[in-house]
């Protein structure tokens, strides 16, 4: 294959202007840009972003072949970095989807070696976003930034505004916030750069005579020598979310954009080595984003690099009503008492607080209004109010682009009425007839268990997620949901804020959720980045009240659309239901009279010895055993049999069912919010 070459001898260096980008760097006096220049790859008209291997040889010579010893160490180092940050820790997709090894302080832009169409980045510079951030995000496909992202990045970039920000779900938040700290981190440690006496400050001295004035296609002038001694390693920002899972994707989101830039980020999540993550830390990472308990735990125990939490220069907290609501994490309350101890360090800190239902409020739940009688509901102002008082934000924004309907545009709602009992049966019909990535979410660890152990013996095993599995156990099978077309992830809350699973087709709420911001944010799994979704609530009589309260809640003018349901479908379903539940209880029973026959394993712990099945079933009642077993196997023939039928008509999308409006049979004639003539709940 022909080598690409670049033509350079057209090369002249022009004056740029940055909007809002550099202007206040100590010591800069101008930028020019390379224009002018063109690069043979030997193929016409290709789009210069997708050009692999074309090397901008001529222009760079001096930064690629000068890098001192010292930087190659830094370099080291902070791939060692990451390789105990990722690695390590990592689970099968993270490791699929993790970025080339190579350190963000290893790859800035003077380095690069492609070609770029600078014009790319415009609609980013536009937003005050500078080329080293706004590069990796063109990379990755990110043409322009979101409404969010417009209107919150200058405000908190170019005015250094505290934001509160609310929009959509999937409607790119993270990288609201993430994209002005991380500038704000890229500003500090240019201020921050120690004298030749010190090992970061040499290092840096070292890197500015090499590129002197020419770093990639950018040339910068003169940049002060003569600043002031400061850490290059301590922590600048704290990224706090209520679950583990939403702080590993957030950490991979600000790792992809900060590519070109030397700043550093780590995870510390609960449910992992403790001993890794003050490894970790040790390792100094300018931004730690973590979950309130495990953060609180390192920080109550003298955790050098986070001793210094109350200099943060940013903090954000994402998903954030529900993290502050009082009796929930209460480690973020105790976090946000310590660094807001002294005044004038708060002063310095600039502030994100973001949430998809930051602006939406919901009546208290009922076990706080019993505890506390006089508990009265808040208003959207005073909702606001206490997170900015519990902050402590100042000179604050508020941006809320959130819709009326309170859920993401593209999202389809509908729900199926039907009886507590009737629920399994809808449930399996719809993960059967719509083979599509499906989230399903219970209110319950329980429920969760139940519904697993059914749709595994009906042959349709979801991937179980909830608070009381193994960490590595839940990566896992977040990993699994993420690759597989038709997989099931079956939930509780835990899945339900933040998380960017791609292609999730349908949500199901196997129990209505108890508020509506619990609504907004478990539906708000599917429909993202302008994606279509479904979202299908079950709701029986008992929960009707919650579904009420959410329409009401979400200022619904009508109720939502009934799910079409093919009833000869549904009979077939139920047959095979039916016989799963049986499978199920009689797979349990045969556990239980094992688990009865405990003596015999704790005879055998107790001689350290390993019994197996047989002999712990010989010490059972014998009849018992082979009538149980018996009986399920049977069962279990006769569920392979109707297996082997076809359920209904093979449907493509539940989404499209929906759209044709016009449902096959219609299973049931609610009155919008009218208990009456609802089927009654059968045990
Ligand atoms: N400017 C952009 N252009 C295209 N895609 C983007 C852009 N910004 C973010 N995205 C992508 O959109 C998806 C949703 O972003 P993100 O997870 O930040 O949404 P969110 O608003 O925080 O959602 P949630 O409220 O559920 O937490 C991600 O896959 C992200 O990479």
């Amino acid at each position: 294959m022909k080598k690409p070459k670049v033509i350079s001898r057209k090369a002249e260096w022009k004056p740029v202007t940055l909007e809002g980008g550099f202007t206040d760097l100590d010591g800069l006096i101008g930028i020019e840009e390379l224009v002018d220049y063109s690069v043979d790859t030997g193929k016409k008209s290709e789009n210069p972003l997708k050009r692999k291997g074309t090397v901008v040889e001529d222009e760079i010579p001096k930064t690629k072949k000068r890098k001192t010893k010292a930087k190659k160490a830094q370099k080291k180092s902070s791939n060692e970095f990451h390789v105990e940050d990722i690695d390590k820790s990592m689970t099968d997709d993270e490791k699929r989807t993790k970025k080339p090894k190579i350190s963000p302080q290893s790859s800035s832009i003077d380095e690069k070696t492609e070609p770029f169409d600078n014009s790319a980045l415009l609609p980013w510079t536009n937003i005050c976003v500078p080329e080293e951030l706004s590069r990796p995000l063109v990379e990755m496909g990110f043409e322009s930034p979101t409404e969010i992202q417009r209107l919150c990045i200058p405000a908190a970039i170019k005015g250094r505004r505290d934001i509160l920000g609310a929009a959509e779900t999937g409607s790119g938040k993270t990288l609201a916030f993430g994209l002005p700290m991380i500038y704000g981190i890229m500003k500090n440690l240019e201020k921050d750069v120690p004298n030749s006496d010190g090992d970061d400050g040499s290092e840096f001295e070292s890197d500015l005579e090499d590129n002197e004035k020419d770093i990639g296609c950018v040339k910068v002038s003169n940049l002060g020598l003569d600043r002031p001694q400061g850490d290059q390693n301590r922590l600048y920002g704290l990224v706090v979310t209520p679950t583990r899972e939403l702080a590993i994707q957030i950490r991979d989101h600000i790792y992809a954009a900060v590519k070109y830039t030397p700043v550093k980020v780590a995870v510390i999540v609960g449910g992992m080595s403790i001993d890794k993550q003050q490894r970790l830390l040790r390792k100094r990472p300018h931004i730690v984003i973590g979950t309130p308990g495990r953060l609180w735990e390192l920080i109550s125990t003298g955790d050098q690099h986070l001793a210094n939490v109350r200099q943060i220069k940013f903090l954000a907290i994402d998903e954030t009503d529900r993290m502050i609501e009082r009796d929930h994490y209460p480690e973020l309350r105790s976090l946000l008492e310590c660094i807001n101890v002294d005044e004038s360090l708060v002063a310095q800190r600039q502030n994100f607080v973001f949430s998809a239902t930051l602006t939406l409020t919901h009546d208290a739940p009922k076990y706080l209004k019993k505890r506390r009688r006089k508990m009265k509901n808040l208003t959207v102002e005073q909702k606001l109010q206490n997170l900015i008082d519990l902050v402590g934000m100042k000179n604050y924004k508020i941006v809320d682009v959130t819709q009326k309907s309170g859920v993401a545009q593209k999202l389809k709602e509908a729900k199926i009425s039907c009886t507590f009992e009737e629920k399994d049966f809808y449930l399996f019909y719809l993960l059967s007839l719509y083979r599509e990535r499906t989230l399903v979410f219970c209110n319950s660890i329980s429920a969760v268990r139940r519904l697993a152990s059914l749709l595994t013996a009906l042959g349709r095993p979801p991937l179980p997620l909830h608070a009381n599995m193994q960490q590595r156990q839940r990566l896992k099978n977040l990993d699994k949901f993420k690759t597989s077309d038709d997989g099931i992830l079956l939930a509780t809350d835990v899945a339900a804020r933040g998380l960017d699973i791609p292609a999730v087709k349908n949500v199901i709420h196997y129990q209505v959720p108890r508020t509506s911001e619990g609504y907004v944010h478990r539906s708000g799994r599917t429909a993202r980045a302008e994606k279509d979704g479904l979202t299908i609530l079950l709701v029986e009589p008992a929960e009707l009240k919650f579904y009420t309260r959410i329409c009401l809640t979400l200022k619904r003018e009508k109720d939502l659309t009934e799910f079409p349901i093919d009833m000869q479908a549904l009979a077939n379903v139920k047959e095979r239901v039916k016989l799963g539940r049986e499978i199920d209880s009689l797979a349990l029973r045969l556990k239980k009279q094992r688990s009865e026959t405990g003596w015999l394993d704790k005879a055998a712990e107790e001689m350290d010895i390993i019994i197996d099945d047989e002999l712990r079933d010989r010490e059972m009642d014998q009849d018992q055993i082979a009538s149980i077993r018996r009986a399920l196997n049977t069962k279990k023939r006769q569920l392979e049999k109707l297996s082997a039928k076809s359920i209904g008509r093979p449907t493509a999308s539940a989404a499209a069912t929906v759209e044709t409006k016009k449902p096959i049979v219609k299973i049931a004639k609610p009155k919008f919010f009218k208990k009456k003539n609802q089927p009654t709940k059968v045990k």
